[in-house]
């Protein structure tokens, strides 16, 4: 049987596994790191999915290949296809002005209907924005605009700058899919269309888009450089939104939820029919198989306890096992876990802050669980979130780096009110693609099984969320 490969070219990291195309057996995989930061020169995304590849023993038996990727990036091409400046990433929040800008321009509402989300600071429209506005000698320089999935692609298949690239430079050739696009705030998810009346007002001039590929529309073969260590010849799919990949790689379906703890917390949902929340609250995404993604992101996630382990000097695991050391509710010890800003709440300039200290509350248990239910929290307004836009879980699904914690899969029954699924560890995202690629192949979508680690009734503590919901801003 032919072997497939799915990439997830992620914030932290690029992962690529390589599986059967028809059974989903998997059969190697491999990984490498992305720089730290909120912007970053696309290079390195290219490096590390060529060391990623590489890690996971080439591709010289696969037949083809698709990459996810972290949404909203803003990579800014030259006529000659070299990236004009480092990409601001979904969670850079310096374009936080300009989405209000944007709002006051067109109107919430308006945007919602137009592009089905109200835009923050993650969305790509608030960047060009802010180029336009900060660099305006780059925003002139500007004749395409890519994603990062969609510039992969594009340098997978060969196009890039002159003298870096077999191809060379034909921005045309550039393409993507629903699910990303729908994440710019330059596009319909309802008609399918590019807006670009808003791309103009946000970049001050046309530009080059990537055009929108079908689901399962080829989006052509690779033919890298030898150099780059990618075989020619090989089918390239048209990739997806990280989130959108994930809801494939887990075959999400209808009463499906899916709650993915990465360096982003997000909550989505499958859906036939598109959303448009004016209250900005859920965005109103494109799925990866022709129907609809509505989520809700916090920029604040698995990295809150990254920092509060480091803060106590103990790995994840030591951290989960401290949490559930402290009774539930940590003795109302609340973290608001704000450190990076907020996306939803929408509180760009936030900070973290915790509350309810008093000698007895603050302890290390205490702290390792207040970060696991504050992180928790959001995540469950945020399900509350997809309910008021129409989706009814029957459960939810548990992935990313944090959901293999125990710790908090325990607290996430407590602080959920659905049945917890926890899939068997794995990378979902790249899975998703490499679903894809296999569709690609066959012109129709295999069923690739989904095996299920622990399953959790809810045990849900009230308490937990209202005494969160209490310190919630105003
Ligand atoms: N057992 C664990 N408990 C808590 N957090 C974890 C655990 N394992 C990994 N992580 C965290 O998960 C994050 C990586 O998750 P991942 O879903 O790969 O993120 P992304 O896709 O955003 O790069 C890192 O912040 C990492 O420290
Ligand atoms: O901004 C969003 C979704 O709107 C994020 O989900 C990014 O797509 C980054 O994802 P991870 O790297 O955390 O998986």
């Amino acid at each position: 049987m032919p072997l497939v490969a799915g990439v997830d070219s992620s914030t932290q990291s690029c992962k690529v596994v390589v599986r059967d195309a028809e059974s989903g057996e998997l059969v190697r995989s491999g990984r490498a790191a992305h720089p730290a930061g909120t912007e970053v020169d696309p290079q390195h995304w290219w490096d590390a999915l060529r060391a990623a590849l590489d890690d996971a023993g080439g591709l010289a038996d696969v037949a083809a290949i698709s990459v996810a990727g972290q949404q909203h990036g803003m990579v800014v091409l030259d006529a000659d296809g070299r990236v004009i400046r480092p990409a601001l990433l979904w969670n850079d929040t310096r374009s936080a002005a300009a989405a209000s800008a944007l709002i006051d321009e067109f109107g919430a509402e308006a945007l919602a209907s137009r592009t089905g989300s109200v835009p923050v600071a993650s969305f790509t429209a608030t960047k060009l924005r802010w180029l336009r506005d900060a660099e305006p000698s780059a925003a002139e320089r500007v004749a395409a605009v890519a994603l990062p999935h969609d510039w992969l692609t594009w340098r997978l298949r060969g196009f890039g700058p002159t003298g870096e690239s077999p191809l060379g430079p034909v921005l045309e050739e550039l393409v993507t899919d629903r699910s990303d696009a729908s994440g710019t705030s330059y596009w319909n998810p309802a008609t399918g269309d590019y807006d670009r009346e808003l791309l103009l007002a946000a970049l001050g001039h046309d530009a080059v888009l990537p055009r929108v590929l079908g689901p399962l529309e080829s989006a052509g073969t690779t033919a890298a450089a030898p150099s780059d260590g990618v075989p020619a010849g090989i089918v390239v799919g048209p990739g997806a939104g990280d989130n959108a990949g994930a809801a494939r790689g887990l075959g999400a379906g209808p009463g499906d939820a899916i709650i993915s703890i990465g360096t982003s917390g997000t909550v989505f949902a499958v859906t036939p029919a598109p959303s448009a929340d004016g209250t900005g609250a859920v965005a109103g995404f494109a799925d990866a198989s022709g129907v609809y993604l509505p989520l809700i992101a916090t920029l604040n996630a698995a990295r809150i306890l990254d920092s509060i382990a480091a803060l106590l000097g103990v790995d994840h695991a030591e951290l989960g096992d401290l949490a559930l050391t402290a009774p539930a509710g940590a003795d109302g010890l609340v973290l608001q876990p704000y450190f990076e800003g907020e996306r939803t709440p929408n509180l760009p300039d936030a900070t973290a802050t915790l509350f309810g200290m008093t000698i007895a509350s603050t302890t290390r248990p205490g702290l390792a669980r207040a970060a696991i239910e504050g992180m928790l929290c959001g995540l469950a307004d945020g399900l509350d979130a997809l309910r008021a836009v129409g989706v009814r879980p029957a459960r939810a699904l548990l992935i990313g780096g944090a959901a293999l914690n125990p710790a908090v899969q325990r607290i996430a029954a407590e602080v959920f009110d659905v049945p917890i699924a926890v899939p068997t560890p794995g990378e979902y995202v790249a899975d998703g693609a490499a679903l894809q690629a296999a569709a690609v192949l066959a012109g129709a979508w295999p069923t690739w099984p989904l095996a299920l680690e622990t399953e959790l009734a809810p045990a849900t503590v009230p308490l937990i969320r209202s005494q969160y919901a209490a310190r919630r801003p105003a």
